[in-house]
């Protein structure tokens, strides 16, 4: 019954799409009631659409007799009253689903959850919620616990799924959290951080409409775990979001150069902050003793104390570097426009103040200047300007007020006083900026003296060769002192005109839209509408429709967001926020000024060394005590005789940290194996091939580490054709190599660590690290060592197995 009314849903929308793209009449009116269509049955069909698979996933008896189903999205009957056949899952009448228990049943009778392939049922799962259950209670208090073993059990297909279906109360809980500011979600590795997250930003953009205007910002470690996630929202009916890693947040900067780790976590610390905006102060008008500046054969001159007065001036007000250089030029140009004519005036009059009929020699000029000037018709105003036809002297000026200008703007293009003011406050970009700070060891050493020279010279590099991640924060620390320097206020001067021209446009667009939306009401109201649309044409004014119809018809949030530097989002979310370092966090904070986020993380997981170890430390410069922590406490990804192991190791790296509660068991235990050194990769390729082949459709993960990538994938490829690994490598392969690095936040149904000594040993994070791998797998996890194991209790607890067996 479901289907067959989205399909009627479907046909009636795909209908008035075609008819929208059939009708081209010529007018104004129908092309704009052509494109308002357009979009809305376009966008109908693509949440249609993305709603196919498991459509309906639950039902609700209630005590009272009624009864509820429950779905990915919201469907209304074709009665005039449009009563509800589906619930949104998002919606408050869908929310007993997910947290109704005996001991608190919402009012429920029976919880069902159904399970479909394609169009058919395949399975049903009941809970009765009364007193009798409540004697045999799940003491786990797991909601519809076989959908939830069916669905943690699983094949894994390299894509994240959404969990609508099987959500669980305390997951629940905090994907509708009405809390409005920063929400940290803390939890051990598989306990669904990720997929709350990307649950909560569905809720969100459904819950508060205005969201999407804004968009929502989804910020992971790598674009391998972007990928990875990728599908979760879409498939969810939300378009409105962009993912990024830090390093992609600065656009038209492509962070890919790579650093080494000390360099990356300098970078990283707070005290970056002032390193930045004093090589931003570095670059006004630093004291270095008079300026001499060439000008037409003689030369000008600033004293120190001049120019140091025209920075003062420049700086008086709460202006941007670039800006302020702007009153620097106007105020030297001043300066120096004061001096030529003087000089001039020097010239051309006598000691007595009386025009002279050329020039003397006398002054700066030389004969050559006076005649230029001369040419140039200097003399003839000169002249008339002093009332030398009564040869009064009187004292005025003169130059007069267009003469000044005309001397200022010569002055103003010439290449002497250009580059005199290019050395005493230049025009800069961020990047110019920080390529001068990293090349250069004097200014590095005058804006870092918080830094130990070593620190210091990790940064140290040619100019040129690229950005890496962690200049990103640098580079938008940067931006935000310097503000647009010349070329780009003259190209966004450019853009600005253009815009203006279009945003009239847009709003001719949407008065028409408006008039359309409001004088066809009766015809446009249909079941399965958004009621939200219609009374928006009552609450909208012209400008706000004009700016959806910007976001329907020209671009996405996500695509507008994604090129602006300066775009706030209305929400962000940041995932394996453990590793982002301080300054990270300041430009996060920077696009989300209303503090509306979500934060995932797992302090024990942080491998990065800039990253953190506590939420406090992050937040309290941001927020104050005003975010709020909540856990999740159960692993629904690790099976718990892999998860004992990894515990293990979890109270070696400290004792307070608990692991998170398995909610299952295999029955099949980890596996180590000794091999000697010179045959690892060998026999790493051997056990890879084998464990492929009796995954079937399953996915394989060999985590290895870092400095031996290129020679185990080597090996294992000739074994295995088809393994993925290098920078960004395909998940959807049934077998993929990777770095502990890239493997975070991804899960995998066999996993095989190579070499874990090299991985503790590679960075002082190096147990966080091993932990993580521990907890990618599923389903089966194996350890292969070169030599004896490495002196960890928690490995060495692990049963070995011999070559021959496992
Ligand atoms: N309620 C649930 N129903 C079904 N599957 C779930 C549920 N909660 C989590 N999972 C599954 O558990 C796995 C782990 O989830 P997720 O990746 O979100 O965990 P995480 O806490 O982010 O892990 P990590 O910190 O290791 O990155 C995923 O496959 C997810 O789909």
């Amino acid at each position: 019954m479901l289907y067959r009314r989205v399909d009627e849903l479907r046909e009636q929308a795909s209908g008035r799409l075609a008819e929208a793209l059939r009708d081209n009449g010529g007018t104004r009116q129908a092309r704009v009631e052509r494109e308002s269509a357009f979009a809305r049955y376009a966008e109908r069909v693509a949440k249609l659409d993305a709603a196919e698979n498991g459509l309906c996933f639950g039902r609700l008896d209630l005590r009272s007799g009624g009864r509820r189903y429950i779905g990915r999205i919201g469907i209304l009957d074709d009665s005039d009253e449009g009563d509800p056949l589906l619930v949104d899952w998002r919606a408050p009448a869908a929310r007993p689903f997910y947290v109704a228990t005996a001991a608190a049943p919402e009012g429920v009778r029976r919880r069902r959850h159904i399970t479909t392939r394609r169009r058919r049922v395949v399975d049903l799962d009941d809970e009765v919620l009364d007193s009798e259950a409540l004697d045999t209670a799940d003491e786990e208090g797991l909601i519809g616990e076989a959908a939830l073993l069916a669905a943690v059990n699983a094949g894994r297909t390299g894509r994240m799924r959404d969990i609508v279906e099987t959500l669980q109360a305390e997951q629940d809980e905090i994907i509708r959290s009405d809390h409005r500011g920063v929400l940290v979600v803390q939890g051990g590795p598989g306990t669904g951080k990720t997929a709350v997250a990307l649950h909560r930003a569905a809720y969100l953009l459904y819950t508060h409409r205005h969201l999407a205007k804004r968009g929502v910002l989804v910020v992971g470690p790598n674009a391998t775990f972007l990928r990875y996630i990728g599908q979760v929202l879409p498939g969810l009916g939300e378009t409105n979001v962009l993912l990024s890693t830090i390093g992609g947040l600065f656009p038209g900067v492509d962070a890919r150069r790579s650093e080494p780790p000390e360099a990356a976590a300098v970078k990283g610390r707070a005290l970056m902050a002032d390193v930045v905006a004093a090589a931003v102060r570095d670059r006004q008008a630093p004291a270095a003793g008079p300026v001499e500046i060439p000008y037409g054969d003689g030369t000008l001159r600033l004293e120190e104390e001049d120019y140091r007065r025209a920075a003062a001036v420049a700086l008086s007000g709460p202006v941007l570097h670039n800006e302020a250089r702007r009153i620097f030029v106007r105020e030297i140009l001043d300066l120096l426009t004061r001096q030529a004519a003087e000089r001039i005036e020097a010239v051309v009059l006598d000691d007595d103040g009386l025009p002279l009929d050329g020039g003397d020699g006398r002054g700066v000029l030389g004969e050559a200047d006076v005649r230029a000037l001369l040419a140039a018709g200097y003399p003839g105003d000169l002249l008339d300007a002093d009332g030398d036809e009564d040869g009064d002297g009187d004292g005025r000026p003169l130059l007069d007020e267009s003469d000044r200008a005309e001397l200022r703007a010569e002055l103003a293009a010439a290449a002497g006083v250009r580059t005199a003011l290019d050395a005493m406050w230049p025009s800069l970009t961020p990047q110019r900026l920080l390529e001068d700070l990293f090349a250069d060891p004097r200014r590095l050493a005058s804006a870092a003296p918080g830094l130990t020279g070593a620190e210091r010279a990790s940064l140290w590099r040619e100019p040129g060769g690229g950005w890496t991640p962690a200049d990103v924060p640098l580079l938008d620390e940067a931006a935000e002192l310097l503000g647009a320097d010349d070329r780009t206020v003259g190209a966004q001067a450019r853009a600005r005109a253009r815009a203006a021209a279009e945003r009239r446009e847009q709003i001719a667009y949407a008065r028409g839209v408006l008039d359309i939306t409001i004088g066809s009401r009766s015809i446009d109201l249909e079941e399965g509408d958004e009621p939200e649309i219609l009374t928006a044409a009552d609450l909208l004014g012209e400008e706000e429709l004009a700016e959806r119809q910007e976001v329907t018809v020209h671009r996405t949030v996500a695509e507008r967001a994604a090129a602006d530097r300066t775009w706030t989002f209305g929400h962000v979310i940041v995932d394996e926020a453990q590793e982002l370092s301080a300054m990270a966090w300041r430009l996060l904070m920077r696009r989300c000024p209303s503090r509306s986020m979500t934060i995932v993380g797992d302090v024990a997981q942080t491998g990065d060394a800039a990253g953190t170890s506590s939420w406090e430390g992050v937040l309290r410069p941001h927020v104050g005590e005003r975010w709020r922590l909540a856990q999740l406490t159960v692993n629904y990804r690790t099976p718990a005789e892999i998860m004992a192991v990894a515990a293990g190791l979890l109270a070696a790296l400290d004792p307070g940290l608990r692991p998170p509660r398995s909610v299952r068991e295999t029955g099949v235990p980890p596996w180590r194996l000794s091999t000697a050194p010179e045959d690892l990769p060998g026999i790493l390729a051997e056990r890879a091939a084998r464990e492929a082949a009796a995954l079937g459709d399953g996915r394989l993960a060999v985590i290895v580490p870092e400095t031996r990538l290129t020679e185990l994938a080597g090996a294992v490829a000739a074994a295995v054709p088809e393994l993925a690994y290098g920078a960004d490598p395909d998940l959807e392969r049934r077998v993929v190599m990777l770095t502990v690095r890239q493997a975070k936040g991804l899960e995998f149904d066999s996993v095989l660590i190579a070499d874990p000594a090299a991985i503790l040993a590679a960075s002082p994070r190096g147990r966080n690290d091993l932990y993580v791998a521990l907890t990618r797998a599923t389903q089966r996890l194996g350890i292969l060592h070169p030599g004896p194991a490495p002196a960890e209790p928690a490995l060495e607890s692990v049963p070995e197995v011999g070559a021959e067996r496992t």
